[in-house]
């Protein structure tokens, strides 16, 4: 429907490795192995397989999106962005709420990992704003944050921007106003995509791979629509196909 490459679609999608070790995530791998998807690592995976599991990623030449959601006082920020710049990943994320300050601190903490010749590469920082699982009622209701989640998101959106970050995550319902906010260059990240038909789980603000590609994303999060198919490999093919 874009007009992608069947690569340029694989690309978009980066697929998340929520499994509680490393041997089950080496078996999606295998599965969609030579298929060139980024690949995210989350929490659960690793305080399981730690950094190990991310150079072994690296070695096999994938793209890797680190998804730890720092939240903290911005020294420990500074510190964890060092950590995380060294392991050599592609992008990692800290949440925007933890404010304006705490993300300057995270983009102070690369530039001392990368700076003086180090040779490591910048990776692409993100700030998650309102999780894609949290509903416009949870918001109010709640968490007790008034007004509605697309102003909640273009506000972190904003700070995260003037932090110096390169984009958020978000839902793909909010990427048409983040883009028209902050610029087609700041980087929107999506989870929430559920091909049609697919198991919500505990997503709220959802959207297909189409729907999604069509709002102008740059790269769909997808789990469990491809993990938890009983052919992880069928399942992320029919969702390149959606999306060329
Ligand atoms: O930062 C994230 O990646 C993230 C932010 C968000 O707002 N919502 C969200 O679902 N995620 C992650 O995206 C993935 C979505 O997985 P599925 O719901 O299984 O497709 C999970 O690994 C979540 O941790």
């Amino acid at each position: 429907m874009a007009g992608l490459t069947r690569e340029e679609a694989a690309g978009r999608i980066m697929v998340a490795l929520d499994y509680p070790e490393a041997g089950a995530a080496e078996t999606l791998l295998r599965n969609l192995e030579g298929i060139p998807c980024y690949i995210k690592v989350g929490m659960q995976l690793f305080y399981s397989a730690g950094p190990g599991f991310i150079s072994g990623l690296k070695d096999r030449g994938y793209r890797v999106f680190l998804d730890l959601k720092m939240h903290d006082i911005p020294n420990t920020v500074k510190g964890g962005a060092s950590s995380i710049t060294r392991l050599g990943v592609d992008m990692f994320n800290v949440h925007g709420a933890g404010g304006q300050g705490m993300m300057e601190a995270a983009m102070e903490g690369v530039e001392a990992a990368t700076s003086g010749g180090s040779g490591l590469q910048r990776p692409i920082v993100i700030a998650v704003t309102q999780l894609t699982s949290t509903s416009q009622a949870v918001l109010n209701d709640e968490i007790g944050i008034a007004g509605s989640v697309e102003d909640a998101v273009i506000r972190y959106a904003k700070l995260a921007q003037a932090a110096g970050l390169n984009g958020v995550v978000a839902s793909p319902q909010e990427v048409k106003t983040i883009k028209a906010e902050c610029g087609a260059e700041f980087k929107t990240v999506t989870p929430g995509i559920r091909p049609a038909g697919a198991a919500l789980n505990d997503q709220t603000r959802i959207m297909t791979p189409g729907e999604a590609l069509a709002q102008g994303t740059d790269f769909m999060v997808i789990g469990r629509p491809i993990t938890g198919a009983a052919d992880p490999r069928a399942a992320i093919e029919s969702i390149i196909e959606e999306l060329v």
